[in-house]
């Protein structure tokens, strides 16, 4: 046999390590077959990236939407909090008689201009629009001002979500972004700058809430809550909803579909480990603590009353403002939240429910409406196909729901 030319050996060692920097997986495989090792090769996708557990050579489904959503949320929580603390919210009163203050156009002004820095064709449902700051100068300069100061103390977090807002202009335009008119095709973000705008002013509970729908199907959902305990098990007070007693509160929750579910405690830069979170295993419905609203417009107190004491249930139910609620449950603080309808008309809006749901079924939950419907994120800006709100850990939904549809029909009668 002729001897090889040198420049040849050459040859083969860059297509060699081409192939094992172009095709890992493949390559890897292929050297053990030909040496015969039986070696212990990357599995893809075991565990979800954002855990720490486990990385491999690919990454999770969602982890960039994931990593957005959760420092975005934080930055809007920096601003919030700075409206909670300062002597006036410039709160407004909207068509539907509902509260709504500065930090609910800032929170969702920052929200989305994260969403379209790094996802620019997406779309987003969200709850505020602009229309009171143009005709408003003076609130569109109270609301500017706050955003400017609203930053990420890491530098590369708050680049990460495209930086400042650079002008008063855009600030309007990105509050504006959140007019999509919702549906079953594609990417849509559900954004809530502030829920619980009455618990918000009155110092309870409220929650920054986004969620990632894709094709209809809530897909990624992240809540901070400032006023919740770090604490995942801290007990919750029947009348606040919170110990107001613990130390360091202000939780981010995020889940992404089919990945299981993390709180962390809020910062005010870099993201904070996270903590996996389950729902508790309720072996016996009648020892559950349940979550209920604040408001008695809000959900029908005498309805879950009876519910809960049909199913033997005697410990009080805690009332809540905001997605709370549903983080309160995810991470076995409570065990089931009861949402029945107050009136025949209202219709649940999309971003009041899209992130708390994934949060509690990738806990363990299952949620649905009052009749045990699945809820139809699909269809527009609100739930117009659902009645009301049960979220159970799964072992016991369909008990709950049998109960509720017992004493909805009992009031037919
Ligand atoms: N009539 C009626 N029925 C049901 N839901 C309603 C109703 N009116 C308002 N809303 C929405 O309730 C959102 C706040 O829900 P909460 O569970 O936090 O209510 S409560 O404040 O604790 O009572 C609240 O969200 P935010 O506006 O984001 O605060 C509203 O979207
Ligand atoms: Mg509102
Ligand atoms: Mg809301
Ligand atoms: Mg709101």
């Amino acid at each position: 046999m002729p001897p090889i030319a040198p420049y040849r050996y050459f040859f083969f060692a860059a297509v060699i390590l081409a192939s094992a920097i172009l095709q890992p997986t493949t390559f890897f495989r292929a050297a053990a077959r030909i040496l015969h090792i039986k070696q212990h090769l990357p599995v893809v996708n075991p565990a979800p990236a954002f855990l720490h557990t486990n990385r491999t050579l690919h990454t999770m489904a969602y982890e960039k939407e994931l990593e957005l959503a959760l420092l975005a949320v934080q930055r809007a929580a920096i601003l919030t909090k700075s409206v909670y603390s300062s002597h006036s919210k410039g709160t407004l009163t909207k068509t539907d008689s509902s509260p709504v203050t500065i930090g609910d156009f800032g929170a969702q002004a920052l929200i989305i201009a994260s969403i379209k820095s790094a996802f620019p064709d997406d779309e987003v449902v969200g709850e505020e629009d602009a229309d009171d700051l143009r005709a408003n100068a003076d609130l569109k300069s109270l609301v500017w001002d706050l955003v400017q100061q609203a930053k990420l103390s890491d530098s590369a977090a708050e680049g990460s979500i495209g930086g400042p807002i650079k002008s008063a202009d855009d600030m309007l335009t990105a509050l504006d972004g959140g007019a999509s008119q919702g549906g079953n095709k594609g990417r849509i973000w559900a954004l809530d700058p502030i829920d619980g705008t009455k618990g918000f002013l009155r110092g309870g509970q409220y929650a920054v809430c986004l969620a990632l729908m894709v094709d209809g199907v809530p897909t990624v959902g992240v809540i901070g809550c400032p006023n919740l305990p770090v604490d995942d098990k801290a007990p919750l007070d029947s009348k606040t909803g919170f110990d107001a007693s613990s130390e360091g509160n202000g939780v981010l929750f995020g889940a992404v579909k089919g990945q299981g579910a993390t709180s962390r405690a809020l910062t005010d830069g870099k993201l904070a480990e996270p903590k996996k979170i389950t729902m508790s295993p309720l072996p016996d419905v009648s020892q559950a603590t349940f979550c209920e609203s604040v408001e008695a417009g809000h959900s029908s107190h005498g309805d879950q009353a009876a519910i809960a004491s049909k199913l033997g249930i005697t410990k009080d139910s805690v009332r809540m403002d905001s997605q709370a609620k549903y983080c309160s449950i995810a991470r076995g603080a409570g065990d089931l939240y009861l949402r029945l309808p107050t009136s025949k008309t209202y219709q649940e809006k999309i971003w009041d429910h899209a992130a708390g749901v994934v949060l509690v079924q990738e806990a363990g939950g299952e949620v649905s409406d009052a009749y045990g419907k699945p809820l139809n994120f699909g269809i527009g800006r609100t739930l117009k196909e659902n009645k009301g709100i049960i979220a159970a850990p799964k072992s016991v939904h369909a008990q709950v729901i049998e109960v509720v549809k017992e004493v909805l029909s009992a009031k037919k009668d």
